[in-house]
């Protein structure tokens, strides 16, 4: 048996999944997160895993963790091993990597997005926010640095309130996803094996080909004062602009980057 280290494994998967990318992505590592290493490693007590009541029944499959099971109702993933209903459980999805299909395409001034590839159905899991899980002065670290070497886009997302998730270069095809203001995604909070996870759910039903988007306005840690260009009626006209990195954070792009605005500063503070 060969045993590999995180790093050694990521790069595999890069290699390995590199050839799925449209020519033009920038670089990044792709990652799930079962295989990275996280900073918040910490071992499962056995007193600390939740054990759902299930009783599998061959003639009904949703017996086996479905929308009644204990641990679904509390957004906690069952532990292998430990579930009841054993390789019949239908809840480990994030552990399994459950992904429905998607495919990156080159928006309008809005850079890369994300368009599912089959039809979802509202509530249903579709690809977790992977990236790598670092403290929130980490986080105001790295903006500060992805801004200096101008980096374009924010990958950082919170996780809870004192870790980020960070997607910059490592993550998965989540980070893609665009901001808004009438979303058919939403984020949501997973407990792991004991570790928190944030899963990107449909709020509706969305039919194939159409792109995913979510509000970044709860979660994300974007710094920079960004047009924002989802076109919604209900537009809130920056993106995250309610968010806490927004207010705790923010600074004017150059000039001449047509997504960024600075004049739009003045309307927002005229509010
Ligand atoms: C998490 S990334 C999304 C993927 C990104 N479009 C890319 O090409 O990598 C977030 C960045 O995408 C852009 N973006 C996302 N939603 C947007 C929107 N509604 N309007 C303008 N820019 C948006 C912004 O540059 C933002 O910093």
């Amino acid at each position: 048996m060969i045993y590999y280290s995180n790093s050694i494994l990521s790069k595999l998967v890069n290699i390995i999944l590199k050839d799925e990318l449209p020519e033009g992505v920038p670089p990044y590592i792709q990652i799930n997160q079962n295989e990275f290493c996280c900073l918040k490693q910490k071992k499962l007590k056995e007193e600390d895993i939740s054990i759902c009541e299930c009783k599998f029944d061959v003639n009904d499959a949703e017996t086996a963790c479905g929308e009644r099971c204990l641990n679904v109702l509390t957004n906690t993933e069952c532990t292998p091993e430990y579930c009841p209903c054993g390789s019949h459980c239908r809840n480990q999805k994030f552990q399994k990597c459950e992904y429905f299909k998607t495919k990156l395409f080159k928006t309008d001034g809005r850079g890369w997005g994300l368009l599912a590839d089959e039809n979802i159905k509202a509530g249903q899991y579709i690809i977790e926010y992977c990236g790598e899980v670092i403290s929130s002065e980490e986080a105001e670290r790295r903006s500060h640095t992805y801004e200096t070497e101008g980096v374009k886009g924010s990958y950082i997302i919170s996780l809870d309130s004192s870790y980020f998730v960070d997607a910059t270069r490592k993550g998965s095809l989540a980070r893609f996803i665009n901001h808004s203001c009438q979303p058919n995604c939403e984020t949501r909070k997973w407990t792991v094996l004991g570790e928190t996870r944030v899963g990107i759910f449909a709020k509706q039903d969305i039919c194939v080909g159409t792109e995913l988007v979510y509000d970044y306005n709860f979660e994300w840690y974007g710094g920079a004062t960004i047009r924002c260009l989802c076109g919604a009626e209900n537009c809130s006209i920056f993106l995250g602009a309610k968010s806490q990195g927004f207010t705790d954070y923010y600074h004017l792009w150059e000039d001449g980057d047509e997504r960024y605005y600075p004049h739009f500063m003045v309307l927002m503070f005229d509010r």
